[in-house]
C-alpha cells in the first residue's frame, strides 16, 4: 500500500470521525506494512494503540477496504523505546528481548470453543493455569485463522494474571531470528543467551518459519534445552505438526514432540455460527443503532470457508457498511456488500464428489448409493450423500434428487431432514459427517 492510499484514508476518517478525535488517535499513527490482510500501525503509546483499536479499528479497516485494500484486521506496536508495558518484566534490559505486546482481544472469555477446537482449548487452559509444568513444550498446530495466535495470548494473559510477577515471552518465530541475528552481529551472544534463558514461559509463534534457517535453529535447540532442563513452560505453534515441517533439524522436530501436540481442526458450521454470534453480541454494544435479519448469521456460517479471520473481517465490513448506509443487515445487503468474499469462498465442491466420497467412506458401490436399493446400508449413506448436496453445494432439491437417480425432490427433503435429526442424536453420524465435510473440503 502506498502512502497516497494512506493519505486518502487519512482524509476519509477525518471527514467520519470529526477533527478532535482525527487529531487525538488518527494523526499519531503511522502506517508500517500491511501483510497477509493484517496492516500494522506504529502508535506512540498502548493506550493510544488499545483505544483505536477498540474504537476505531472498524472505520479503518472499512476505509482501508474501500481503497481496494484487502485489510481484515489492524494491530498497533509501539516503538520498543518507547515501549509502556513490555511483555517479559522483570528482565534486565527487557528492552533488548522485547516480544510482540499481548493483544488484549485474544482473552479466553472471547475464545469460542467446539468441537474442532475443543482439545486445544482445553490444554491451554491446563497450562494457563501455572503451577508444576505437566505438559511441555505444549505443541499447537493448526491452519491459517484457526485460533493459535489467540490462544497463545489468551495463555500469555491469564499466566500473567495470576501471577504478575512471571516472566512471559511471547514471540514470532521470525522475531527470535530477528534478535538472534543482531546479537550476533551486534557480538552480544551472551546477553542474549542469558536474557532469553532468564524467562518463566516461551511462546514462540510460527515455528515453521525456522525451516532451512540453520543457525537460527540450532540456537533455538539450546535456548529450548536449557528451558525444559530448568522446568520452564514453552508454548509453540505452527501450521503443521512437528513432523511435517520440512527442513527442520531432526532433533529439534523430536523435542517440539515430546510435549503434547494438539491441533485445531478447522472450523465446523456450528463453531463457525458461535463465533458469529459472539462477535454480533459485541457489534450490538457498538452499533446500537442496527438490526440484523434472521438467517443472515446463518448463512455466513454455511457460505464463509473454514478461517475464522475471514469470517470476522466479513462481518467488520458487514457492519461497518449497514452502519454507514444505515440500513438492516438483511441477507440481500449481505450478498451485496460481501459479494468478493462470498465468490472467493464458494466451494467448488460438486453432487458427483460429495457420491463419491460418501460412498468410499461407508465402503458401498457408487451405482447402490444411487440406484434403487432401500436396505439401510445404503440407504443412510444416500441420505448423508443427499444432506452433503444440499449442505455444500447451491443444488436445488430438485436438482439433487436427479442426480440421486431421478428421485423425487420431497424424497431429499425427508433424508436431508432425517440426517439433521440423526446428527443430533447419534454421534457416529455426526463424526461421519464431520470428516466426510472436511475431506470435501480440503
Ligand atoms: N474459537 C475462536 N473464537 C473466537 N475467535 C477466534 C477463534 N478462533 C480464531 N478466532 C479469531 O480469528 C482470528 C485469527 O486467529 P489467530 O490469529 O489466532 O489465528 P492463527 O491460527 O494464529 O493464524 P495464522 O496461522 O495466520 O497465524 C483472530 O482474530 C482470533 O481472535
Amino acid at each position: 500500500m502506498n502512502n497516497d492510499i494512506w493519505a486518502k484514508v487519512l482524509a476519509a476518517l477525518k471527514g467520519t470521525l470529526g477533527a478532535n478525535n482525527f487529531s487525538n488517535w488518527i494523526e499519531p499513527l503511522e502506517f508500517l506494512h500491511l501483510n497477509g490482510g493484517v496492516a500494522t500501525f506504529n502508535v506512540p503509546t498502548n493506550f493510544i494503540g488499545n483505544y483505536v483499536n477498540q474504537n476505531f479499528s472498524d472505520q479503518i479497516i472499512y476505509q482501508l477496504n474501500k481503497q481496494g485494500q484487502d485489510v481484515q484486521r489492524v494491530k498497533f506496536t509501539v516503538p520498543s523505546q518507547a515501549a509502556a508495558k513490555p511483555v517479559v518484566r522483570k528482565v534486565a534490559a527487557a528492552d533488548d528481548i522485547a516480544g510482540s505486546p499481548i493483544d488484549a482481544r485474544f482473552t479466553f472469555d472471547n475464545f469460542i470453543v467446539g468441537k474442532p477446537n475443543e482439545l486445544a482449548h482445553a490444554a491451554a487452559r491446563r497450562v494457563a493455569e501455572g503451577g508444576p509444568v505437566t505438559f511441555n513444550p505444549l505443541f499447537l498446530y493448526g491452519g491459517v485463522g484457526l485460533g493459535k495466535t489467540h490462544l497463545m495470548h489468551a495463555i500469555a494473559h491469564e499466566l500473567q494474571r495470576r501471577s504478575p510477577d512471571l516472566n512471559v515471552l511471547y514471540l514470532s518465530a521470525e522475531q527470535f531470528m530477528y534478535r538472534f541475528i543482531t546479537a550476533l552481529r551486534e557480538r552480544k551472544m551472551m546477553d542474549f543467551k542469558q536474557l532469553f534463558r532468564s524467562v518463566d514461559v516461551l511462546m514462540v509463534d510460527d515455528v515453521q518459519f525456522m525451516a532451512g534457517k540453520d543457525s537460527t535453529q540450532e540456537e533455538f535447540f539450546h535456548t529450548f534445552n536449557a528451558l525444559i532442563d530448568g522446568q520452564k513452560q514453552i508454548i509453540i505453534s505452527a501450521d503443521r505438526a512437528p513432523g511435517e515441517i520440512k527442513d527442520l533439524e531432526e532433533r529439534i522436530k523430536s523435542r517440539l514432540q515430546c510435549g503434547l501436540v494438539v491441533d485445531l481442526h478447522p472450523t465446523d458450521y456450528e463453531l463457525r455460527l458461535g463465533i458469529l454470534q459472539s462477535k454480533v453480541d459485541y457489534y450490538a454494544t457498538q452499533y446500537t443503532e442496527l438490526q440484523i435479519a434472521p438467517g443472515v448469521l446463518e448463512f455466513l456460517a454455511h457460505r464463509i470457508s473454514t478461517n475464522v479471520r475471514v469470517l470476522e473481517g466479513a462481518l467488520t465490513r458487514l457492519f461497518a457498511f449497514a452502519s454507514l448506509v444505515g440500513r438492516e443487515i438483511t441477507l440481500e445487503l449481505t450478498q451485496d456488500c460481501l459479494s468478493d468474499v462470498l465468490k472467493a469462498s464458494d466451494r467448488k465442491v460438486t453432487v458427483e464428489e460429495i457420491q463419491r466420497k460418501v460412498s468410499e467412506h461407508y465402503n458401498i458401490r457408487l451405482s447402490d448409493m444411487i440406484g434403487p436399493k432401500r436396505l439401510r446400508t445404503y440407504a443412510r449413506p444416500r441420505q448423508i450423500a443427499m444432506y452433503l448436496a444440499k449442505r455444500m453445494t447451491n443444488r436445488s432439491l430438485p436438482e439433487i434428487g436427479r442426480r440421486f437417480g431421478g428421485r423425487d425432490h420431497t424424497t431429499v427433503m425427508h433424508g436431508v431432514r432425517r440426517i439433521e435429526e440423526l446428527k443430533v442424536l447419534d454421534s457416529q453420524i455426526a463424526d461421519d459427517l464431520e470428516l466426510l465435510r472436511r475431506a470435501l473440503e480440503e
